[in-house]
């Protein structure tokens, strides 16, 4: 505390009770001022002869001038009189007592008199103030709610009137709500005579036409609260138009609350629920599927009970943003663990994907025998999914397309897709189909029709392959048109009729956000599920079967920096150089690509080639640490154990493979990648160069290497 401020507090301390003068008086603290400063007045102007009209005319000043104030704090008229009064009786007062003397009985006892008449009249003044203000309150809100209800009672009966006239049909308004976005409102409908909501919805072009609605805005007709009712959501502001950014909170979510996937037009959030259903998303190329893949990626990264697995036959491009950021080690966690892919498993190449489906499928079929007490124990048929025993949600990148090609492997796959789909509802496995085309090919199938449930159209304006009728069968008056924008189109679920809805945009950076910030959420397959999925589980991922990552990695970096180079005009230079350098645009391309990777990753020791021969895979290798608990198949276990075992003397990947052959199949080049992953985290330490290189494990090491 300063000097200064001690002071003052010590001075104050001493001199009793410090009076705060600029503050109001109340009805006693006011009565007790007038008065006592009147006496103090009157004595003092007695003693020193002061003429008496002084005190007059200084009570006159004071009335006046609270008067004046008084009106303009629109005081009430009686508080204005009490105040003024005061000041002139307290006047009249001193000008009488300096007159006859003021220490006389006579003179105390009025101005006592006075003081409690003051006090009283204050107490009233200052009652009916508050009365008024209350009062004043209470009718600016009657004014709002009248002109509110007028505004309400206006659109009721516009659109009684609209109704009758366009669709002969007598409504009822049971309610107006305006939606507090500001982007339209809802009526509670009452339809006469019977009639349901459907009749009404038959008219949402004509209705939304007549009420002259912005392009994107509809008037749109549902059920009610009972099947006489019907709720008519009208939009008047298009804010499908509108960007609508992924929501910045990270939190948990589950599957059986249901994950959100984008919002409606009144600012509603959709969400899909995916415990029993599957879903279809239809989305023509550039109406943004894509970006809605990484919504529902997001969505099931965040929560606590799913597993998801990606099919993309596509290069795996869908997952490859939840994987690659992870094993490249791009990523830091706060607390510096490794951290986790935001798939659980990905899958690019045909192969890998019946590999997954199978694994879908026996994991199924053994969850339904091993978990019968547990079915029994709960009373239900429908598996209790938790993180403990958590939902695989299997995202198949255009797996619509795969369902209906004529390929004799995609029909295969197909095959064993419909299989997950028809057989794996009770069990937790549901699948995520996308499709570039509502077709009548993709909706013609039953399983499709019956299982996908929750089904997104986005239209982008796209009416080839858009047929919403059969995607969103019984919901009339939707049209393409309405929903022009990327990330803009219908969602349909059992708990949300279809309607307009957008999905949100989802940044690079927001994956990675959400990649970290979930890392440590994701559940671990349960031991019953990991013991039917086997090794196609366990190894799924090993070095050789993520190479392809690596390579897209190479690939990607290539692409990237080509596009720069164009952007930014360099291209063309570097087109020109290589003419004359009588050299291919390709070859000057690779050029280009190999001083990128050089630049990227030139900072790490350049091995000798012997040295690459036996060690670990050159940069672009991926990160695996953060999968190794759950990774760790009996293969790796042993190799490790083999490792140990070697001692101060150490092995080799040639020597751990051989051992492993014949019990695990396990290929030198995924022992490599082992090796690889356990020097990087300090498991081992390789010791010596090229030829003489070896591994040991770090408890015989002869040092622990540094930073680890
Ligand atoms: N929800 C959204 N909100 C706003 N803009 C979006 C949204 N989704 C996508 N876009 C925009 O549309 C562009 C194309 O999106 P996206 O790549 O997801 O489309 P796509 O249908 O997968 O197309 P393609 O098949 O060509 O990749 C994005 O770059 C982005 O600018």
């Amino acid at each position: 505390m300063s000097s200064t401020a001690t002071a003052t507090k010590k001075q104050q301390a001493s001199s009793g009770p410090v009076l705060d003068w600029a503050a109001g008086h109340g009805p006693v603290t006011g009565a007790l001022s007038a008065t006592t400063g009147a006496f103090a007045v009157a004595t003092t102007g007695a003693a020193t002869h002061m003429p008496p009209g002084w005190a007059l005319a200084v009570g006159a000043a004071g009335a006046l001038g609270h008067t004046v104030v008084g009106l303009r704090v629109r005081n009430a008229g009686r508080t204005l009189a009490t105040r003024a009064a005061s000041w002139l009786v307290g006047a009249g007062w001193t000008t009488w007592a300096m007159t006859h003397g003021p220490l006389t009985w006579a003179a105390l006892g009025s101005l006592a008199t006075i003081g409690v008449g003051i006090g009283a009249a204050a107490r009233s003044s200052a009652l009916l103030e508050e009365a008024r203000e209350e009062e004043a309150i209470a009718a600016e809100q009657r004014e709002i709610a009248r002109e509110l209800s007028a505004e309400r009672r206006a659109i009721a009966a516009e659109w009684v009137e609209r109704i009758q006239r366009i669709c002969s049909i007598s409504v009822r308004v049971v309610g107006v709500e305006m939606w507090p976005t500001g982007a339209g409102y809802s009526l509670d409908l009452e339809p006469q005579g019977g009639i349901t909501y459907d009749r009404i919805a038959q008219y949402s072009v004509q209705l939304s036409a007549d009420a002259r609605l912005p392009h994107g805005c509809t008037a749109s007709a549902g059920p009610g609260i009972h099947q006489g009712r019907t709720i008519m959501d009208v939009t008047t502001v298009n804010v499908l138009k509108e960007d609508c950014p992924y929501p910045e909170e990270y939190g948990p979510l589950s599957v059986l609350s249901g994950v959100p996937w984008g919002v409606r037009t009144n600012g509603e959030i959709v969400s899909a629920y995916l415990r029993e259903q599957c879903a279809l998303v239809v989305g023509p190329t550039g109406s943004g599927k894509t970006n809605m893949v990484h919504t529902i990626l997001a969505g099931f990264a965040r929560a606590e009970d799913v597993l998801t697995w990606v099919i993309d036959l596509n290069a795996g491009s869908a997952g490859l943003p939840w994987v690659l950021p992870a094993v490249n080690g791009e990523l830091n966690s706060q607390d510096g663990k490794p951290v986790r892919p935001g798939v659980d498993w990905l899958a690019s190449s045909y192969e890998e994907a019946v590999l997954m489906l199978d694994a879908a499928l026996a994991i199924g079929l053994h969850r339904k025998k091993a978990y019968q007490d547990l079915l029994a124990k709960a009373n239900t048929d429908l598996l209790p999914i938790s993180s403990k025993i958590p939902q695989i949600l299997l995202v198949i990148d255009e797996g619509a397309e795969i369902l209906v090609s004529t390929d004799r492997q995609m029909k295969q796959l197909a095959k064993k897709i419909l299989e997950v789909i028809r057989m794996l509802r009770a069990m937790g496995i549901r699948t995520v189909l996308t499709a570039l085309g509502a077709t009548g090919s993709v909706l013609g199938n039953l399983m499709i029709r019956r299982e996908g449930k929750v089904r997104v159209a986005l239209t982008g304006g796209e009416t080839e392959g858009m047929d919403l009728g059969k995607m969103f069968p019984g919901r009339r008056g939707l049209r393409v048109d309405q929903a022009p924008y990327k990330g803009s189109g219908f969602m349909g679920t059992p708990e949300s009729p279809a309607a307009l809805f957008k999905s949100w945009r989802i940044l690079p950076n927001q994956i990675r956000d959400i990649t970290v910030a979930t890392s440590d959420r994701h559940p671990r397959l349960d031991d019953v599920s990991a013991k039917a999925a086997g090794p196609a589980y366990a190894r799924r991922w090993d070095a050789e079967r993520t190479a392809w990552m690596r390579d897209l990695t190479l690939t990607d970096a290539d692409h990237g920096n080509d596009s720069d180079a164009g952007s930014g005009g360099l291209n063309l230079t570097a087109l020109r150089e290589s003419e004359a350098e009588q050299v291919t645009p390709e070859e000057a391309m690779l050029r280009k690509f190999r001083e990128q990777i050089d630049a990227q990753f030139g900072t790490a020791p350049e091995p000798q080639a012997p040295e690459q021969v036996d060690g670990p895979p050159a940069a672009g290798g991926l990160n695996l640490s953060a999968l190794r608990g759950e990774q760790d198949s009996p293969a790796q276990q042993a190799a490790l154990a083999l490792l140990l075992a070697a001692g101060r003397e150490g092995t080799g990947a040639s020597a751990i493979a051989r051992a492993l052959s014949a019990e695990h199949g396990t290929s030198r080049q995924t022992v490599v990648g082992w090796l690889r992953d356990w020097v990087k985290d300090g498991t081992a330490v390789r010791i010596g160069e090229g030829t003489k290189a070896r591994y040991v494990h770090r408890q015989h090491a002869p040092e622990q290497p540094p930073g680890d």
